[in-house]
């Protein structure tokens, strides 16, 4: 376990002939990443003051620092999720001296966020398939399956392959292994670098060593270099990197061999470094000023431990290094770039990303009560509900108010408990911000997969509340008016997730989504034509909310069906027969349902146009969160 030896000799290979495609996962092709002047400010704040590095393949980089130092800046920049102030053009980071054009720098190097974004119900084999599926197209199922149980092997997952991640109603796997498995994941498209924050987020001291363990062996084995930032490690993670980048207030104060710490405090700086203390805890005491007594005094020794890391020697040969690496490329003894072609003929098609992510999704959806386990009982308790309140209603005129309540019931308040997707769909939304960060898919694929995987859910949703309460509430008993009113509550639903997503979208989190639906629907339910009749409903809400509201659409349609063919009995009293409604059958004692609907100005005959409405508002939604999505960019 012997860091190999830096050198600053030419590099000798070209990233152009990198086998992404092939099974193996071995780094042949990058000999250096080094970066210089690199640096990040905020208007007149600097964040991140110039900093240098180089790296050499089997590397393992600790940026270590206090809290706020500066460490996900640095990360963030180095990795080029977010550009540095200085020239951004060149890029100061270089990639065998070269700097790389972002896509195909983005297709060598990998990001592992600090929170791991896997999906619980998936077993750790499933969650490495999916992620290879989704970045890359160029292996065979062979290759990929290979590749799979490599990985799974490398980080002491086999054990573990046909286990869930996790999920409420399921333990999964731990912390430690949950973090090695994130990881692992992103290692399966095969880069050369890879970045990651916070490695031991999460996990205990044990678990912290053993992630930063097998990464140091991957590294060792395929050649691979490793940055990571990390905030306390123990002696024993400490002693497990090869290079340590101190920060403190956005500047360096070391940049070299965790070995060589040691000598370099005691010789530079005039410091002893304590045997019997764990290093890594030292060195953050003596940088981190948060907590002096005398502030004065802590900033003073503060920068003149920083201007001696600047004067060092170590410092002069690393600036001499990194110019090194820069002019041997420069001399164009390497044809470096890879191909955008080449980059791209490996990206799966959009149907294939889709493809990947219905089905992840459809197992999700089964597998994690979460997702729909819990909607689908809460539609089928709310079916008995309602079924046993409006409970086998006869056809007089004392139900056609009980039935007019039970209409809107029926439509705006299901709707209305579409608030209940807004953590699943928060959960799947949060997913992929963090894979569209790791450039696997964007918002089309999201906003396709999503609508595909949700619509049968809805379908049964609506089937099983109206199997339930429709009969036992006694409504029109005929084939067609129960299946048309399955077709209405199933649009109902579809607008109401439409809603939902594009919200969230907008908003993801999970209070402020929450409160807009509930705020929307509610706009929704008193507008549309059920509290207020719309030929009473004041212009403003009439002409700004109403004809674009879909509960309207729907409690009008579900009225249309419930009474534009049915006859009520009127009351037989002692004096003869009393009619709540006067419609042409009152000298037969009855009232036609079209008298009903009459005061509400609703007529039979429009149903296409109105489902022609539904289908775009249910498209507008969709639309607008794709937007939503998009604009996020
Ligand atoms: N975009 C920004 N705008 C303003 N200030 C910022 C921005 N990004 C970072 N900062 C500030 O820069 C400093 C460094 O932040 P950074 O997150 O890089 O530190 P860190 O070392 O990763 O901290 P921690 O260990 O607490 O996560 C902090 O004071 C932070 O508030």
């Amino acid at each position: 376990m012997t860091p190999p030896s830096p050198s600053s000799s030419t590099p000798k290979t070209d990233l152009e002939s990198a086998p992404l495609s092939s099974s193996s996962l071995k780094n042949t092709t990058l000999t250096s990443l080094s970066w210089s002047s690199l640096s990040f400010s905020v208007g007149t704040k600097t964040i991140l003051s110039p900093s240098t590095g180089l790296l050499r393949p089997g590397e393992l980089l600790a940026i270590m620092g206090p809290s706020g130092s500066g460490k996900t800046t640095l990360l963030s920049t180095l990795s080029r999720r977010t550009p540095p102030s200085s020239s951004s053009s060149p890029s100061p980071i270089l990639l065998n001296g070269h700097p790389l054009p972002l896509s195909t720098f983005q297709s060598v190097t990998r990001f592992v966020e600090q929170t791991d974004s896997l999906i619980g119900a998936l077993t750790v084999r499933e969650a490495l398939d999916f992620a290879s599926k989704l970045s890359t197209a160029s292996l065979t199922p062979k290759e990929r399956r290979q590749r799979v149980e490599g990985l799974l092997e490398s980080f002491g997952l086999v054990e573990q392959g046909d286990i869930v991640v996790g999920t409420v109603t399921n333990r999964g796997i731990s912390g430690g292994q949950k973090r090695r498995l994130g990881v692992a994941k992103e290692l399966i498209t095969g880069p050369r670098v890879v970045f990651l924050d916070e490695v031991t987020s999460g996990v205990d001291a044990r678990g912290g060593w053993e992630v930063v363990s097998y990464l140091r062996k991957i590294a060792r084995r395929d050649n691979l270099i490793i940055v990571a930032s990390i905030h306390q490690p123990s002696t024993a993670t400490f002693n497990l990197f090869d290079k340590l980048l101190l920060l403190s207030e956005g500047k360096t104060h070391y940049f070299g061999s965790v070995d060589g710490l040691a000598e370099y405090y005691e010789t530079q700086l005039g410091m002893m470094m304590p045997v019997h203390v764990n290093p890594a805890e030292w060195l953050l005491e003596q940088v981190n000023i948060d907590y002096a007594e005398d502030k004065e005094l802590a900033r003073g020794r503060l920068e003149e431990m920083q201007m001696g890391w600047e004067r060092s020697e170590l410092k002069r040969q690393l600036d001499g290094d990194v110019a090194a690496v820069a002019a041997a490329a420069e001399k164009g003894d390497n044809k470096f770039v890879l191909g955008d072609n080449e980059t791209e003929d490996k990206k799966p098609g959009m149907a294939r990303v889709v493809m990947a992510l219905v089905h992840r999704s459809f197992i999700k959806s089964y597998r994690d009560v979460v997702a729909y386990g819990i909607r689908l009982a809460m539609y089928t308790g709310l079916a008995i509900m309602m079924g046993t309140v409006w409970l086998r209603l006869p056809a007089t005129q004392d139900s056609i108010i009980p039935f007019t309540n039970s209409i809107f019931y029926g439509s705006a308040f299901l709707s209305f408990m579409a608030v209940a997707y807004c953590p699943a769909y928060l959960e799947d939304y949060n997913q992929y911000a963090k894979e569209k960060r790791n450039g696997l898919y964007g918002a089309t694929a999201m906003m396709l997969s999503n609508f595909l995987v949700g619509t049968p859910y809805l379908f049964l949703i609506s089937v099983v509340f109206s199997v339930i309460s429709y009969w036992l509430s006694n409504f029109q008993p005929t084939a067609k008016a129960f299946f048309t009113w399955v077709f209405w509550l199933f649009l109902d639903l579809l607008a109401a997730e439409g809603l939902v997503v594009f919200m969230t979208s907008l908003f993801p989190s999970f209070v402020v989504s929450l409160a807009l639906v509930a705020f929307a629907n509610g706009l929704w339910m008193s507008v549309d034509g059920f509290m207020v009749p719309p030929g009473t409903l004041n212009v403003f809400w009439k002409y700004v909310f109403h004809y674009w509201d879909y509960q309207k659409y729907v409690f009008e349609n579900m009225m249309i069906n419930e009474f534009s063919e049915r006859v009520y009995s009127c009351a037989e009293t002692a004096d003869g027969c009393q009619c709540m409604w006067q419609t042409d059958l009152a000298d037969q004692c009855l009232i036609r349902g079209q008298g009903v609907l009459d005061q509400y100005g609703y007529k039979p005959g429009y149903m296409g146009k109105d489902v022609g409405i539904m289908m775009a508002i249910i498209a507008g939604y969709r639309v607008a969160g794709w937007l939503v999505l998009k604009l996020k960019n």
